[in-house]
């Protein structure tokens, strides 16, 4: 018995065995128009957001003496700014919690991919942590809690596939068809902010609604002629992918994508472009794997 209990304090903490492991999904942006701006500069969107079956993972363990560590470096972002911290310690700050935690991150998603993966962290952490830690937030309130780090960060936290407005935050769940996607990976790495701050940026697309876009054959974003004029690599690989299928931009990029009826057409597409640009394939999902994941946990 001593020597067990020996052994259980000295261990130190792995993400072999964490006490909670979840993913953190990527997203897609179907159709983005910017409709205006409002006085802080922030950007006025109507967007479609559709998750995909293609995510990071995020391990978590509580701790007794209230510190927060990610244990696993982002290239480029300091422990301090990476986004998980920063939402661990608003959550904890909210909540009056007097609990830490132990934190380990599989990076799967290309960061600067317009595929939401720091804000997807972010939400997984808020989520993870509200679970693991039993503060008993709603996810309305830890929607408006990731808010104040990112936009993107509510539609993760709700996990609906959704027509958001707003600055992407007032979301309609929507119900799509659940296609398979490729997603090509230009090997550029995109700042939001960059993109947001070009003059040339279309900023006043007319309102639609949701039942128009619903309704549309085809979408299209207004940060893409911007992103391509600054970025050839995004020009080309998407010229490369039109010869295949009606690509697109996600967000402010740098990641593409283009819908197929099944795995094996964008399998194929994949394969036929892999010498020139790096892809992956993922089904289109309207509830997130995140929120599948915690569902399963609840039942069992
Ligand atoms: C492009 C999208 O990914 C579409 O889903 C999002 O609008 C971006 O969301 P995000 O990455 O969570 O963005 P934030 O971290 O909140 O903001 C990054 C920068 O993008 C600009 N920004 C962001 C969102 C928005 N609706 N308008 C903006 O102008 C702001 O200048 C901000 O400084
Ligand atoms: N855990 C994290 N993972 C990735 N990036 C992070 C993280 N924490 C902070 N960041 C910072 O956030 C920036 C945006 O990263 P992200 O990969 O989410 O971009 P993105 O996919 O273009 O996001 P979005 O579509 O939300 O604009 C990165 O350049 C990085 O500096």
């Amino acid at each position: 018995m001593m020597h067990n209990a020996t052994l259980t304090t000295t261990t130190p903490p792995s993400k072999d065995n964490a006490q909670l492991s979840l993913p953190a999904p990527a997203k897609l942006n179907l159709m983005l128009h910017i409709v205006g701006r409002r006085d802080d500069g922030y950007h006025l969107l109507q967007t479609l957001f559709q998750f995909l079956d293609y995510a990071d993972t995020l391990h978590f363990s509580a701790r007794d003496d209230g510190k927060i560590i990610l244990h696993t470096p982002v290239d480029g972002v300091a422990h301090d700014n990476n986004l998980i911290v920063r939402a661990a310690r608003l959550l904890q700050h909210n909540s009056h919690c007097h609990l830490g935690a132990d934190i380990w991150l599989d990076k799967k998603l290309p960061i600067g991919g317009g595929i939401g993966g720091g804000s997807s962290n972010a939400a997984t952490t808020l989520v993870g942590l509200n679970h693991l830690w039993q503060t008993r937030l709603s996810l309305d309130a830890l929607a408006d809690l990731g808010l104040t780090l990112g936009a993107d960060i509510p539609v993760f936290v709700k996990g609906r596939a959704a027509f958001a407005e707003g600055v992407g935050e007032k979301l309609q769940p929507v119900e799509l068809p659940e296609s398979w996607y490729l997603v090509a990976v230009p090997p550029v790495s995109i700042s939001t902010e960059k993109i947001f701050s070009d003059k040339g940026l279309t900023r006043n697309t007319p309102m639609t609604n949701i039942r128009t876009v619903l309704k549309q054959s085809s979408q299209h974003n207004d940060c893409q002629a911007v992103v391509e004029k600054h970025y050839p690599e995004v020009r080309n690989a998407l010229i490369l992918l039109n010869n295949y299928v009606d690509a697109r931009l996600t967000g402010t990029g740098s990641c593409l994508f283009g819908g197929f009826p099944n795995e094996e057409q964008a399998a194929i597409v994949a394969n036929q472009i892999s010498e020139k640009l790096q892809s992956f394939v993922a089904k289109g999902a309207n509830i997130s794997m995140l929120h599948r994941t915690l569902q399963n946990l609840s039942e069992h």
